[in-house]
């Protein structure tokens, strides 16, 4: 068995809205209440954790108050949006673990850092939107929107999705305080929704840009610059499986990033589900990482102990 020391938990948008995807601030608060409590568990055991977050539904539905109340007040760009909801959700994650610490006996600081990633202002995502965001509506609704200038895209099942630009991040530039505060002792909660996208002009200063980044791909890039033996993908599903839906499907358990590649070329893996995170999976282990688990947040300890989930190494 492999043993972490230190373990980076991106934590899915199922884990922090209702099971329906409801995300009023009740959802939100009982979801997280939940989640933390696996989480807490393990750094009671002498793990340390970096946390790392989704933003999607929340940041769609600030878009949304934009839109609807931009003759009042004036709407905020994209990049804004993702800082607030690094806010809202990092400091109800941070009070949710503190005190799921502290029953525990464990007394530890939780910090929530609003944390920029650079991306290339040239990146090829920004003329093809597939990052799908807020709630799922109906395709009249649908076709209004898009009649409207925006992107939008049917997710088999649920209904219709808008979808923004989602370039590749290319670093961490707040990583320095990430590792202050682990060495301080401090758990962090980073780059939360993928982190705050920047891009840097030839003159060397940065601005915010119009896009949501995918944050499995984050996490991966967190986990290397903090130097974690470990990544895991918590969501809600056990594990990744391969020929979903039909009477031969089988979740993968341990598996290499060779083998991952193959299924994801087979097309075993939804593009705006689990492809993001197997590939985030199979970075992370490719550039030198111990290994990555996708698993369910209840099978975290279980995932880390090598006993459930899909496992890369
Ligand atoms: N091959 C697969 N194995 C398991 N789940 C898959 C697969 N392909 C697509 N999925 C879907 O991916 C979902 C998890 O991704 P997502 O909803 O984006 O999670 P989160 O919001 O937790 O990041 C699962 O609920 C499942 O519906
Ligand atoms: N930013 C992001 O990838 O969020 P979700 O995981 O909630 O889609």
């Amino acid at each position: 068995m492999t043993e972490s020391h230190r373990v980076v938990v991106a934590l899915g948008g199922n884990a922090m809205t209702a099971p329906d995807g409801q995300a009023r601030p009740e959802d939100q608060r009982k979801a997280i209440a939940a989640a933390v409590e696996p989480i807490a568990e393990v750094i009671s055991g002498g793990t340390e954790v970096v946390l790392t977050h989704g933003n999607g539904p929340q940041v769609g539905n600030l878009l949304v108050k934009n839109e609807i109340a931009a003759d009042v007040v004036p709407p905020v760009p994209l990049d804004w949006c993702g800082a607030q909801t690094q806010a809202t959700i990092g400091y109800t994650l941070s009070g949710a673990l503190e005190d799921a610490l502290a029953r525990r006996g464990v007394r530890r600081s939780v910090a929530a850092l609003v944390t920029r990633v650079r991306v290339d202002a040239e990146d090829a995502a920004f003329q093809n939107p597939d990052k799908p965001i807020g709630r799922y509506v109906e395709a009249g609704e649908a076709a209004r929107h898009s009649a409207r200038g925006q992107h939008w895209v049917e997710v088999a099942g649920r209904g219709w999705r808008r979808v923004v630009p989602s370039p590749e991040p290319q670093d961490i530039l707040d990583a320095g305080a990430v590792r202050a505060l682990l060495a301080a002792g401090i758990v962090p909660v980073a780059a939360g929704g993928g982190g705050i996208p920047v891009a840097f002009g030839a003159d060397g200063s940065g601005v915010g840009v119009e896009a949501v980044l995918d944050k499995d791909r984050t996490a991966a890039l967190l986990a290397r610059v903090v130097n974690a033996d470990t990544l895991v993908i918590a969501t809600d599903v056990p594990g990744a499986v391969i020929h979903r839906g039909s009477p031969q499907e089988q979740q993968i358990g341990h598996t290499t990033p060779e083998q991952l590649r193959e299924y994801a070329r087979a097309g075993h893996f939804d593009a705006g589900s689990m492809g993001p995170k197997v590939q985030a999976a199979d970075r992370f282990v490719s550039h030198g990482g111990q290994r990555a688990v996708i698993t369910s947040l209840d099978q975290l300890a279980a995932g880390l102990a090598g006993t459930a989930g899909t496992i890369v190494s």
